[in-house]
């Protein structure tokens, strides 16, 4: 039967990574779950390899005669993996695969010794990679910073420069970021040096770096305690006193204990007060705070969105798992008693908690999740916040800008921008819209607005929203925006702008594609992190092709909004062209102003050399985002680098 089989090697599977980013004939839902699975699972796996891929089928059937139930293996794959339920069916079936022999013909041997130790040095160096291998542990030794600055220094990573140097900074990753672009988009490869595509991206080879006006860096009018969203890990201090604040590390390095958020620049002093209670609260319980690394316990998240029309929302997560229901349904209503009891406080120690949910999460994953349901204990289960004169329902999953003044400065400049012309009927595609305030607060001046955004709740919100500011003239949609874009083709008016504001990631490339096809003519890309957005930047000005159809469009200008003080986050918002709107551009003596500003810049850092970084940049920019396969395609780029993040950490909306 398994004649042409030469050898099957059993050895336990714990490269997760490779193992996710390939996409087995199980489909990508199986494939989804198994990425959420814990790591435990990496161990329930059994790579068999070393036979020809063509007789995969005679394989199957052979691992299933011998008992295997669930198993996968892509075309493109030369090996096969089996999935067991736990550890002992793996140990089981490891066992018959060793006695199997394959009657001596087609499996020669089952290298079951060779594969646990294979397993067993995995897991070490697994283990060494959690604690940021030995240079982190070393560097971790040496370090002489204080517990507060640790958490400072990973919370607001440049809290020590004046508030304009930090600008600065930030401006100069905005400023490389386009300049990037222009290299890429002036340097195409050989293979595809077109009349066309030459013709097509000519203004890019053109004199200067910056492929467009850069205004001056927009700053926060906030600079201090500006989150109206935190999410705070309740675990133990570094003398093991149950805490409520921030991991004083990232736990991915194996760091597990919390700092309280006494010291952090950019959280409100309410939400402080917040934490600070809640911490009274659980060193009075009679349950333990979970631990991250046992996964018991009880205590888990604290979420606050505290806005600043003075409401209030507090989120307590809890494990259940080991409690009786009547302990939950006890639990909560104490939970209530005490922030009933908070509003009785003299005004300098009151909270006045307006709406307070509670969310019971067994699973692996940390933080609040959207996995398991959230129930309302108080209130109505959602905050309002007043935003350019217009009120904003905001429920707890949804997202918001988390510094409401410089949203608004934001998305004042974004309407700026989007140049409405009231003569014209025009339709605003307003994509990733959160809970709609982008279109909202432009719906007036505009005939049509389309919302899109995937989170269901959020789009609830942004109907409410409509409604409670009695705009009319909105149709949101709750699908994912790759799936829904093909809606611009039933927007016929005579004029259409979209606004994209994407998570970090970007977008996928076929919605970059699918508006290079369309009818509109100019694009403001909101970015809060622009590297990330560099593919979906390169792809909408790329040279045409029969995947990316349509005239390409040109960066005219921009700018970085700081929505994020004393982080290295900033928000870059581009104004993208093409048409009619090019004549502008071609008046405008842009590259001018900016390059003398650029060179400024550089004397002070020298951080914009796009020769040198380009290719690694796009890689970066690629490997998270969808446009992954255009930027192989284009820059020849073969080898996709893995991003390695190390940011803020529970901290990030
Ligand atoms: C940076 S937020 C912007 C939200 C909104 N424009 C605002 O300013 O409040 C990005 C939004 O994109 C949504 N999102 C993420 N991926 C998406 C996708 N593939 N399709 C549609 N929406 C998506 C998120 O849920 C989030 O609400």
């Amino acid at each position: 039967m398994l004649q042409y089989a030469k050898s099957l090697l059993g050895s336990w599977w714990s490269g997760k990574r490779s193992h996710d980013d390939e996409e087995g004939d199980d489909g990508p839902d199986q494939k989804r779950s198994r990425s959420d699975n814990s790591e435990d699972e990496t161990r329930h796996r059994i790579r068999v390899s070393n036979f020809n891929k063509h007789d995969w089928k005679k394989v199957k059937k052979y691992l299933l005669e011998l008992g295997c139930k669930t198993m996968s293996k892509s075309p493109k794959w030369d090996y096969g993996i089996i999935t067991a339920s736990s550890e002992e069916e793996a140990l089981d079936m490891m066992k018959k695969l060793e006695n199997a022999k394959f009657k001596g013909k087609l499996l020669k041997s089952v290298h079951i010794r060779e594969a646990k130790e294979d397993y067993e040095k995995r897991m070490e160096k697994a283990h060494n990679r959690k604690n940021g291998g030995r240079k982190a542990q070393k560097q971790a030794e040496e370090d002489t910073r204080t517990p507060a600055e640790k958490l400072a220094d990973q919370v607001t990573p440049l809290y020590k420069l004046p508030y304009d140097e930090q600008l600065k900074k930030k401006n100069s990753k905005g400023v490389s970021v386009m300049a990037k672009l222009k290299w890429q988009l002036a340097n195409i490869p050989k293979s595809d040096r077109t009349e066309r595509a030459m013709k097509e991206t000519e203004w890019a080879r053109g004199k200067g770096r910056f492929p467009c006006r850069m205004e001056d860096p927009i700053p926060s009018p906030d600079i201090n305690g500006y989150r109206t969203k935190c999410e705070f890990t309740i675990g133990k201090d570094l003398e093991g006193k149950p805490t409520v604040g921030f991991l004083l590390g990232l736990y991915k390095l194996g760091i597990t204990a919390v700092l309280d958020p006494k010291d952090c620049l950019n959280v409100p002093d309410i939400a402080k007060r917040i934490a600070s209670y809640m911490q009274d609260y659980i060193r009075e319980s009679e349950f333990p705070v979970y631990d991250r690394v046992e996964q018991n316990g009880v205590w888990r998240t604290l979420m606050t969105k505290t806005q600043r029309t003075g409401e209030v929302m507090v989120v307590i997560q809890m494990k259940t798992a080991d409690l009786t229901e009547e302990q939950v349904a006890n639990e909560k209503k104490k939970l209530i008693e005490f922030w009933n009891s908070l509003q009785e406080k003299p005004e300098d120690e009151r909270v006045t908690v307006t709406t307070l949910l509670f969310q019971a999460w067994d699973g692996a994953s940390n933080g609040m999740t959207d996995k398991a349901p959230i129930e309302v204990l108080t209130g109505d289960g959602i905050v309002h916040e007043e935003l350019l004169g217009c009120k904003f329902r905001i429920s707890s999953s949804a997202f918001f800008q988390v510094n409401t003044p410089a949203a608004e400065v934001l998305y004042t400049k974004c309407a700026e921008w989007c140049r409405i012309n009231k003569d014209k009927k025009t339709t605003l595609l307003d994509l990733c819209c959160g809970t709609g305030t982008i279109g909202i607060t432009m719906a007036k001046s505009v005939d049509r607005v389309i919302g899109i955004e995937m989170v269901p709740e959020a789009i609830e919100d942004a109907k409410l929203n409509a409604a409670i500011n009695n705009i009319t003239n909105v149709t949101y949609y709750a699908n994912k925006v790759e799936d829904k874009i093909d809606v611009i083709g039933g927007a016929n008016n005579e004029d259409i702008v979209a606004v994209l504001d994407p998570p970090r990631n970007g977008v996928h490339s076929s919605v970059i594609q699918t508006l290079r096809g369309s009818k509109v003519n100019r694009i403001i890309y909101i970015s809060c992190d622009s590297k990330q957005a560099l593919g979906n930047f390169f792809t909408l000005c790329k040279a045409s092709s029969k995947k990316v159809p349509g005239e390409p469009f040109r960066p005219s200008r921009a700018v970085t909004i700081d929505l994020f003080p004393h982080s290295d986050h900033c928000e870059l918002m581009v104004e993208f062209v093409r048409g009619e709107y090019l004549k502008d551009l071609e008046q405008d003596e842009v590259a001018k102003d900016t390059e003398k500003k650029i060179e400024d810049l550089q004397k002070e850092q020298d951080e914009i050399n796009p020769e040198e970084e380009a290719v690694t940049d796009v890689e970066a920019g690629a490997s998270t985002s969808a446009d992954v396969e255009d930027v192989k395609e284009d820059i020849s780029v073969t080898e996709v680098k893995e991003e390695v993040e190390v940011k803020e950490d529970s901290i990030l909306a």
